[in-house]
């Protein structure tokens, strides 16, 4: 049955909403296990997409399916018109935030790896999914071991006035007030990122999303 819904962007109206009998009760029992969000935030150079690729390889072992929203990967294509400024960082997480819940829906375990800065965008993913099926992961590593690492020199560029608005330098983190799980990391005393994911995989395992 077709209802009238109105778009929360607010672009679109007179559109109708189509409802299938194929939906995501469906996929979840063809694939075993419950569609939701694992939505990785923390600094650059935090760890957020190791930690994914090494959540996504575990799940993966246990025949599970999974799939990756990175930020930095993802501002290549969907989201290239973006910058860095607060509004744009907003409609990033926006717009990942929609496509996370589409592949929830799709019954998968969507991994989404983005700074995220602002607690805002963030509750307005969550706002997105029923609450359970949004799990916020807050890497919390502090800026000067991510400053250490800095893998593409950009807290360097930061440093040197290079890169204006950089987060953590001259622009906003809002660390998470109240999410799923943190894991802490201090210099020179960082869990292996596959114990970071089993982490995240045993929290899956017990709120019941590893099972149909
Ligand atoms: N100004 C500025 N601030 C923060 N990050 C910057 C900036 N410019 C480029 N980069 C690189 O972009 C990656 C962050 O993209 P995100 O989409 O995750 O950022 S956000 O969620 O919109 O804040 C981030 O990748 P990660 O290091 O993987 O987090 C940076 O390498
Ligand atoms: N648990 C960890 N222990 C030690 N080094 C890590 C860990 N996780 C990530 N790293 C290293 O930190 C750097 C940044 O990791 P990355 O996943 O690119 O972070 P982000 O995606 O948050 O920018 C990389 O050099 C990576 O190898």
């Amino acid at each position: 049955m077709d209802k009238l819904v109105t778009s929360t962007v607010g672009k679109s109206t007179n559109i109708l909403w189509h409802d299938c009998p194929i939906g995501q009760p469906e996929r979840q029992k063809l694939l075993n296990q419950k569609g939701c969000v694992v939505w990785i935030t923390g600094l650059s150079g935090s760890g957020k997409s190791t930690l994914a690729c090494a959540l996504s390889r575990e799940l993966y072992s246990r025949g599970h399916l999974t799939y990756i929203l990175d930020g930095d990967n993802l501002r290549h294509g969907l989201n290239g018109d973006l910058s860095f400024e607060a509004k744009d960082r907003a409609e990033n997480i926006r717009r990942v935030g929609e496509v996370a819940k589409l592949f929830a829906d799709a019954g998968l375990i969507c991994i989404a790896s983005l700074i995220s800065p602002y607690r805002s965008d963030r509750s307005g993913c969550r706002n997105l999914l029923h609450n359970s099926s949004f799990i916020e992961v807050f890497l919390n590593v502090p800026l000067e071991v991510c400053e250490a690492r800095d893998p593409k020199g950009l807290y360097k560029l930061a440093r040197a006035g290079k890169i204006k608005g950089f987060t953590g330098i001259d622009d906003p983190y809002e660390p998470p007030s109240d999410c799923e799980i943190v894991i802490h990391c201090k210099a020179g005393d960082c869990a292996t990122p596959k114990s970071m994911a089993d982490k995240v995989v045993t929290y899956l395992e017990a709120n019941g999303f590893l099972q149909e």
